[in-house]
């Protein structure tokens, strides 16, 4: 054991396979070294970590210290983290390249697993008639009821997700800071997209040089690969003391999104339109599948806020269907 007193405390901003850079509270980064296999940490991870002997601005993390949350996804093979201890996931999807719905509702499915708010952005306003038809798919989404703020009778209640269209490059960036900011103020948001979607855009908008900073993170890594193959960490308010409150992370667009570590039972609480019905169901584990007296078959296709889509109902029977079939 070391000595306590030799140990810092520290934020790890990025990440490059088992290594990271850690930020101190002096500010200063430091490529940073996992000591042994369970010290692997993630970007957001807070870390107690020492300096390297004879190794200049390198160091070594003795501790990744409890999470608060980590956003993740899990395929048959692998397990991959995005970010740990998040307030929020922004998930950037646009006109173009034509958004996938089953891609959008799997990620919010994991926020909700691991009790992160999400936050919906739909970029590409500029292209009118893409944008009017992804706008329109997007509907059980932006009508999607909060159970945990019901709102008044008739009322129809608070909406679970905020969905939020703009245009990144057409758009003032000041006009584009003044919609975002309220969301994103005093939190630390993980950006989730599709390749394409504008993230890189999105965050060098809100973070002017951060391409540069990436780039420099590359480079001493020696990696010659381009930014987005790694998560990174950016400050909005530009760090300097008291300041640090709003966080960005960068992370590189996702292909699959594998749901394996959520369990088909559990599926129904981390959709919302879906566990709305559930409570009318005859049995109390019903699957929603086949049941008699099942409220949320009952819902699917009503017309109005109170039904549930055709569409995020497949989304649920096809993901039940793949959570079902686990390797053993
Ligand atoms: N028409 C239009 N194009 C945009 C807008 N925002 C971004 N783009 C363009 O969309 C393309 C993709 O943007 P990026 O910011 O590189 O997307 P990304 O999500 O970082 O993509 P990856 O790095 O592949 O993950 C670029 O050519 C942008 O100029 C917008 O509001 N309207
Ligand atoms: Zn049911």
């Amino acid at each position: 054991m070391s000595e306590p007193g030799a140990l810092q405390q520290g934020l790890v901003v990025a990440g490059h396979g088992r290594h990271c850079w850690v930020e101190g509270a002096d500010g200063v980064r430091r490529l940073c070294h996992p000591r042994g296999k369970k010290n692997l940490a993630v970007v957001g991870d807070r870390v107690l970590w020492q300096p390297a002997p004879g190794q200049g601005q390198e160091g070594s993390i003795e501790q990744v210290l409890p999470r608060r949350n980590l956003l993740y996804r899990q395929d048959e093979l692998r397990t991959k983290s995005f970010a740990a201890n998040l307030d929020q996931v922004l998930i950037l999807i646009a006109a173009e390249p034509v958004f996938s719905e089953s891609q959008l509702a799997r990620a919010l499915i994991a926020a909700e697993a691991a009790q992160i708010r999400p936050l919906i952005v739909l970029n590409k306003s500029d292209l009118a008639e893409p944008f009017a038809r992804a706008w329109e798919r997007l509907l059980p989404y932006r009508t999607m009821k909060d159970p945990d703020a019901p709102g008044e009778p008739g009322e129809g209640g608070a909406p679970r997700y905020p969905v939020l269209a703009l245009s990144l490059t057409t758009q003032p960036p000041e006009a584009v800071r003044a919609l975002l900011m309220p969301y994103l103020e005093g939190r630390t948001t993980l950006v989730l997209g599709p390749s394409g979607a504008g993230k890189s855009t999105l965050v060098n908008l809100l973070v002017p040089g951060a391409r540069a900073l990436t780039g420099e993170v590359s480079q001493a890594l020696n990696s010659g690969k381009h930014t987005t193959t790694s998560t990174s960490w950016y400050w909005v308010d530009g760090g300097g003391d008291g300041a640090r409150r709003t966080a960005l992370i960068d992370s590189p667009g996702f292909q699959e999104f594998g749901l394996q570590h959520i369990a088909p039972m559990q599926l129904a609480a981390c959709m919302p339109d879906i566990a709305a019905h559930a409570g009318a169901c005859k049995f109390h584990n019903c699957s929603h599948l086949h049941e008699p007296g099942c409220g949320v078959l009952q819902a699917v296709g009503r017309a109005g806020p109170d039904g549930i889509s055709p569409s995020r109902y497949k989304i649920y029977k096809d993901l039940f269907a793949e959570l079902s079939r686990r390797r053993y």
